[in-house]
């Protein structure tokens, strides 16, 4: 039963690590993360905001690897054009969209004051 998790806990970790081999886009949320963890160190931000940034930066990877597996599947079963497997990829495309638009605004909200009370 241990083993059968710990497996398919690999098996996650090696998902989440061929994505960012391959996405750039992921590779942006990366950097960003890093970014966003420096600056909740340096503003000494509070457990709530943490929570706040644990949370938008978590949907938005979260998001991201959807989009990539749905990718992955479409070009899998429809390597031709169809309008179904392009409304797939935009939707799935939408909810990263979503994400990081709520994820932007959690970092304005946080950040926005302090990074402004600094110029
Ligand atoms: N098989 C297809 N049939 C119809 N439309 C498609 C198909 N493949 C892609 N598209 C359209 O082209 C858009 C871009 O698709 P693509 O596979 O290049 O993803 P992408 O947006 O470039 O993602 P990424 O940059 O993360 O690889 C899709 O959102 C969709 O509108």
């Amino acid at each position: 039963m241990l083993r059968r998790r710990a497996a398919s806990f690999g098996h996650a970790f090696r998902g989440v690590t061929a994505a960012l081999r391959s996405e750039v886009h992921l590779q942006f949320h990366a950097a960003a993360t890093v970014v966003v963890i420096g600056l909740g160190f340096y503003f000494t931000i509070s457990s709530t905001e943490w929570a706040l940034v644990a949370l938008a930066v978590g949907t938005v990877w979260s998001a991201e690897l959807a989009n990539t597996a749905i990718e992955a599947l479409t070009d899998l079963v429809s390597p031709e054009y169809h309008p179904l497997a392009g409304k797939a990829k935009d939707v799935a495309a939408g909810a990263v969209l979503v994400a990081a638009l709520g994820a932007v605004v959690v970092g304005a909200l946080i950040f926005g004051p302090r990074l402004a009370h600094m110029f």
